[in-house]
């Protein structure tokens, strides 16, 4: 007799034995400012019997903390960059919030140069750790960084597209939020797809789609498509220097997870936006409506009907994301050329 907690899958590996998966999700950058909040929130999903922290920093102060928190399963920290892999050892979910957030004045792109390492190192460690898990990156620049992820993956012989996901969930956070104010309606009750990527004009709110509908003029509407395409700025500058959005992040992310562990469970019908690998359209990597499912992406859902304003918007982002996307796979390429070359040496 085994008992199945609610977000657990059962695998058969013979008519007489039923082995019950443990699930286990991994935080990458456990200790930082979104890390921490996102790891506390992380742990209100019910059925994860592993909790595993990891971050450069020393996280067994933080793990002692989370695990007395009064819910099912463990919680373990791991430190250092020979932790990784240990950290990522049969994870089902791998969340990584690790690396370097902006100052006023920078844009995503620019975070590239320092972040760009982190999804080589964690791509690299998931291929050899934990290849089967789904992964998502809340690190910026998320249009690159995700394409990075895949050429690592690639290279490792590890890739699936349904199973690497940027999370953009903060988008549309935000746009419930904002339009639900501009409504006087509870945010829950706002209903919007997000799509293209996650950085200045790539952020692409469809209002026209908004459930209820979002009543205002065209002056409204751009406005309000500002507001959301420059809220991560909107709180990079009122953090003065100290950072960028961690706590709504961490809300938002949670909520994907949490997402992504339902669909494991195989509860059904569980839509999300996210960046992704996607043949909707000509940029390889874009952020549209996806159905999630036991292995990550059940079906990628068409691109929404659009405004005329929302099209022209969209054929502008396009062009970009392709540009982000050879900038993430570059990169990538690059790396691995270093790293070949050493090991080729006598
Ligand atoms: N996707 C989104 O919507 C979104 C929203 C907000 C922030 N972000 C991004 O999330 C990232 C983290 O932001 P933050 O505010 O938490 O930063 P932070 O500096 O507070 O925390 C980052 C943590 O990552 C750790 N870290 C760095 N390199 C690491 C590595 N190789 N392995 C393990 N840990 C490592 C650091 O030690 C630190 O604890 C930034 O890149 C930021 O731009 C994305
Ligand atoms: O704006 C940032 O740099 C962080 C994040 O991408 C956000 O949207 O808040």
């Amino acid at each position: 007799m085994f008992l199945l907690g609610s977000l657990k899958s059962q695998t058969k590996i013979a008519p007489w034995r039923v082995v019950i998966r443990t699930l286990k999700v991994s935080v990458v950058g456990a200790g930082g400012g979104i890390g921490q909040p996102l790891s506390l929130l992380i742990r209100r999903s019910p059925g994860i019997d592993e909790l595993a922290l990891h971050d450069l920093s020393e996280m067994k102060g933080i793990a002692a903390d989370l695990s007395h928190v009064s819910q099912e399963g463990k919680v373990i920290g791991f430190t250092g960059e020979v932790e990784l892999e240990p950290a990522l050892s049969g994870a089902d979910v791998v969340v990584v919030a690790a690396g370097m957030p902006r100052l006023p004045g920078m844009l995503r792109d620019q975070l590239m140069a320092a972040n760009g390492s982190v999804a080589v190192k964690v791509a690299t460690a998931v291929s050899n750790a934990c290849p089967g898990a789904l992964l998502a990156f809340i690190t910026n620049p998320i249009n690159m960084i995700v394409p990075t992820a895949a050429e690592v993956l690639k290279a490792h012989g590890a890739y699936d597209p349904r199973r690497l996901f940027g999370i953009t969930t903060l988008d549309v956070v935000r746009s419930k939020k904002f339009i639900g104010d501009a409504m006087k309606i509870s945010p829950d009750k706002v209903n919007i797809p997000v799509i293209g990527g996650h950085a200045g004009i790539t952020i692409l709110p469809l209002i026209s789609q908004c459930q209820p509908e979002f009543k205002g003029g065209r002056e409204d509407v751009q406005k309000m498509t500002h507001r959301i395409q420059e809220a991560g700025t909107e709180v990079v500058n009122a953090k003065a220097g100290k950072g960028s959005a961690t706590l709504s992040m961490a809300f938002a992310g949670a909520h994907f997870v949490d997402s992504l562990l339902r669909g494991i469970g195989g509860q059904e019908g569980i839509i999300e936006c996210a960046f992704v690998a996607s043949e909707l359209t000509e940029a390889p990597f874009i952020a549209s409506l996806l159905e999630l499912g036991k292995y990550g992406i059940k079906r990628y859902l068409p691109l929404p009907p659009m405004s005329v304003n929302e099209k022209e918007a969209f054929e502008k982002l396009l062009p970009v994301l392709k540009q982000n996307a050879n900038e993430g796979i570059d990169f990538a390429r690059k790396s691995l050329m270093e790293k070949a070359i050493p090991a080729a040496l006598p």
